[in-house]
């Protein structure tokens, strides 16, 4: 099995063009890296894990360090990751003071008998594991500091605006023919203490089955949640649809029942793979046969050998 790939940066409104090449370089990087744990033999869920945790790293992104803030000015963060090989997963939600909450999500997975740790518990089963507690301010960047300050003037006047993207993910697929998913965001800007979004919630959020393929998503958490996106997607392909009919086919249910709009990124066992959004862009990057592919703002698809 040749090893895939596939990474998004959020979906939202157009990127500027000030930002456009770090979005650009932060996707391709973090493709990379993930391609690169997969032809060293690494798992699909190694991949996965690896490239999301780059993209935390990354102040460019809405995840880790660069997340949005809540409506009192914190970051406050969710996150998770499945297993395609055995339905194995794990998540955490509304977590502070994590530098990368796709690694307690995976480690949630594999040291707890649960699914999902929120808030305090997940706070002290982080320190428990040995996760250091990073202060905010590594977390906060400027930029985000004065999004939250135009949100909350704009709010009164126009609350359905499109926002800034920046929510991460990645799917994989191994060289064992195994599929896994990965899913991180600090959520949506202003929104209440608390909240908790689509990206922490199997089958929102993300889904993986070797038996089928996996899923990635981003955009607005609420609507993501009423219709199970990622889920929804793998049906629409377990029922024989391509990958591209199927990603129009669950994100124009959501889009026509409630105005949700977003993006996702799949594959399946067969190494095919897509990106699509409804909103006005999304950043995302594909690696596969040697080949690394991004795209930022619709049709400006670059394709270049990887290392
Ligand atoms: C304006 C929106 C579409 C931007 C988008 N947000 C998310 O994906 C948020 C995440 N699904 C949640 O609801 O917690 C982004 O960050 O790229």
């Amino acid at each position: 099995m040749n090893p895939v790939v596939v990474v998004h940066g959020g979906a939202g409104s157009r990127v500027s063009q000030d930002r456009e090449e770090r979005v650009r370089q932060g996707v391709a990087r973090a493709a990379a890296a993930g391609y690169r744990v997969l032809t060293e033999g690494g798992s699909a869920l190694d991949a996965v894990e690896s490239a999301v945790a780059a993209l935390e790293d990354d102040p460019e992104f809405n995840a880790g360090c660069g997340s949005v803030l809540n409506v009192n000015g914190e970051v406050e963060m969710d996150a998770s990751i499945m297993s395609g090989k055995d339905l194995s997963s794990g998540a955490v939600s509304a977590v502070r003071h994590i530098a990368n909450p796709i690694r307690l999500a995976r480690l949630v997975m594999e040291k707890t008998p649960h699914c999902l740790l929120t808030g305090q518990g997940a706070a002290e089963f982080a320190a428990a594991m040995g996760v250091p507690a990073v202060p905010e301010e590594q977390l906060v960047t400027e930029r985000r500091r004065k999004h939250l300050e135009r949100e909350k003037q704009k709010e009164a006047q126009n609350p359905d605006q499109q926002k800034d993207l920046g929510t991460v993910g990645a799917v994989a697929l191994d060289a064992k023919g195994d599929v896994a998913y990965a899913t991180s965001t600090g959520g949506i800007v202003n929104k209440m203490v608390g909240r908790v979004g689509d990206t922490p919630c199997v089958g929102s959020g993300g889904y993986a089955d070797s038996a089928i393929g996996a899923a990635s998503t981003t955009g607005h958490g609420e609507s993501i949640l009423k219709v199970n996106l990622a889920r929804l997607v793998l049906f629409h392909v377990e029922r024989g649809r391509t990958l591209d009919e199927a990603a129009t086919a669950a994100l124009g249910y959501m889009k026509s029942k409630l105005q949700g709009l977003g993006g996702v990124i799949l594959l399946n066992t067969a190494g095919d793979w897509a990106a699509q959004w409804t909103s006005e862009s999304m950043a995302w990057a594909a690696a596969k046969d040697g080949k690394l592919h991004v795209g930022v703002n619709l049709g400006d698809t670059r394709v270049t050998d990887l290392p």
